[in-house]
């Protein structure tokens, strides 16, 4: 074998195994992608091209500490296709954000965006930190370092963040201000999920918890069972499962789990939502919330229930633990929780999985709006904004059920396929592939 030949194999072997973007979260979304494209007979050019991401930026800065030290974070915003319009995706802040974790769920955030026919390409991207043990100061300065790092990829018409894991509407503004300095006028549409007013929505906040019971509810409505008195369990009590905990209960639903990175807790005839989420702004977690049983923190994903809801960060529903999973359905709030080993296991055992770029999908759809609203100057009434919304993510759930009977395979399959086969008609409609 020439070194040339060599070189190539390896280069190859590297490609196959997510190259530069190599991480299990990347390896997990390659899995899920390769059977949408299977599905679908996908030609081989348009898989190459949609399974690596068209940019990525890693950066290095100091931020000064309020102690004096000057500490170094390592940052990432990765574009995953440029065909449809600007890239759109969250930023987190978060211990373990990585290149290749920022790769995968880019890749996911196109599929999303084109599931729900949005004018986006997928884009994520991250701060390596703890923010629980920065100060807000300090917080603020990380964020203006970020932007002012990612001010040459994002703009309006170019790439447009919003919140995700351990961010908000207070980074938003941040965010959205640094940039705003550097060009010497108001850019209020580089970001979404920003105060209402900088140009903001109140419906953003809650529309990703809100669409998950919307994506729920159409799915039962569908199957012919009540949303009331269904037993769910919600993983993690952040923005999407503390608006998805409340609004499942006030809609009838007995919220028998819950859980936040600190513990759970559980109570078969439903815990008081509520009561738990103000003891949780009280004393910091759900630990010690006298009116429910105290359960190891990962213990609540094996509670028995009709509908599990893991809301919290990716990869909890793994190989180890699949196979005691007590519910019917589980619909992923959260951006890839469940690994491709696991979601084999569910898979034979009957336990329907609904995906994230369906059930979390109501985030980015009230972003668009928001977006658009931005674009235009002008303000649509949230009330409306959500009508239109739980529209959208009844029309989705509907279509990818569709595709499923259609492609004879799973409901993740079929919602990835649907977005591939959108995804990649545009790039040959530009003459191009994707
Ligand atoms: N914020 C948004 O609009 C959107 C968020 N998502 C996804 O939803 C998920 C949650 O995001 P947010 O609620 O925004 O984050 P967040 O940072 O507001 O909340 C995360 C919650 O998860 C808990 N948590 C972390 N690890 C845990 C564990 N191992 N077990 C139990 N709880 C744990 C934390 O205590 C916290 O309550 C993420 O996967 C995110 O990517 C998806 C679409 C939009
Ligand atoms: O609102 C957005 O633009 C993106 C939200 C997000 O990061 C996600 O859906 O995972």
């Amino acid at each position: 074998m020439t070194t040339a030949t060599a070189g190539r194999d390896a280069g190859a072997e590297l490609v196959a195994e997510g190259g530069e973007w190599r991480s299990p979260l990347y390896a997990d979304a390659l899995q899920q992608f390769g059977r949408a494209a299977d599905a679908l007979g996908l030609d081989d050019e348009s898989r190459v091209r949609l399974r690596e991401p068209r940019r990525s930026l890693t950066v290095n800065f100091g931020v000064r500490m309020d102690d004096g030290i000057v500490r170094s974070f390592t940052g990432y915003r990765v574009q995953h296709t440029l065909t449809m319009g600007p890239t759109k995706g969250g930023f987190r802040y978060a211990p373990h954000v990585s290149l290749g974790e920022c790769a995968a769920l880019a890749m996911s955030m196109t599929w999303k965006c084109a599931l729900l026919r949005l004018p986006y390409g997928g884009a994520k991207g991250g701060v390596r930190c703890d923010p629980s043990a920065l100060s807000v100061a300090e917080l603020e300065r990380v964020t203006r370092r970020y932007a002012t790092e990612l001010a040459p990829l994002v703009g309006p018409d170019t790439d447009v963040p919003a919140p995700d894991v351990g961010t908000g509407a207070r980074e938003m503004g941040w965010f959205m201000d640094t940039i705003s300095q550097r060009l010497g006028r108001p850019v209020p549409s580089v970001v979404t999920g920003k105060p209402v007013e900088l140009g903001g929505t109140a419906a953003r906040h809650a529309a990703t918890g809100l669409g998950v019971v919307d994506v729920i509810d159409a799915l039962l409505e569908r199957r012919g069972e009540p949303l009331s008195g269904c037993r769910v369990v919600v993983q993690g009590l952040g923005n999407v499962g503390a608006v998805a905990a409340q609004r499942l209960a006030e809609l009838g639903a007995l919220v028998v789990g819950v859980s936040d990175v600190d513990g759970g807790l559980a109570r078969a005839t439903g815990i008081d939502v509520r009561a738990v989420l103000r003891w949780k702004a009280a004393h910091g977690g759900v630990d010690g919330f006298p009116h429910a049983d105290p359960v190891a923190r990962d213990a609540v994903l094996e509670l028995p229930c009709d509908v599990l809801v893991p809301a919290a960060v990716e990869r909890q529903i793994v190989a180890g633990n699949a196979e005691r999973l007590a519910c019917r359905i589980v619909v992923e709030a959260a951006n890839g929780p469940t690994t491709a080993e696991a979601d084999a296991i569910l898979a034979e055992r009957g336990i329907e999985v609904v995906p994230d770029v369906l059930a979390n999908a109501g985030g980015v759809a009230a972003s668009y709006f928001e977006w658009v609203m931005g674009q235009q100057h002008y303000s649509w009434d949230p009330d409306e904004l959500r009508r239109r919304l739980r529209e959208q993510l009844r029309t989705a759930t509907a279509e990818v059920i569709a595709a499923a009977e259609r492609l004879c395979c799973d409901l993740r399959t079929a919602a990835v396929a649907s977005a591939v086969e959108h995804v990649a008609r545009a790039g040959l409609s530009r003459g191009l592939h994707p």
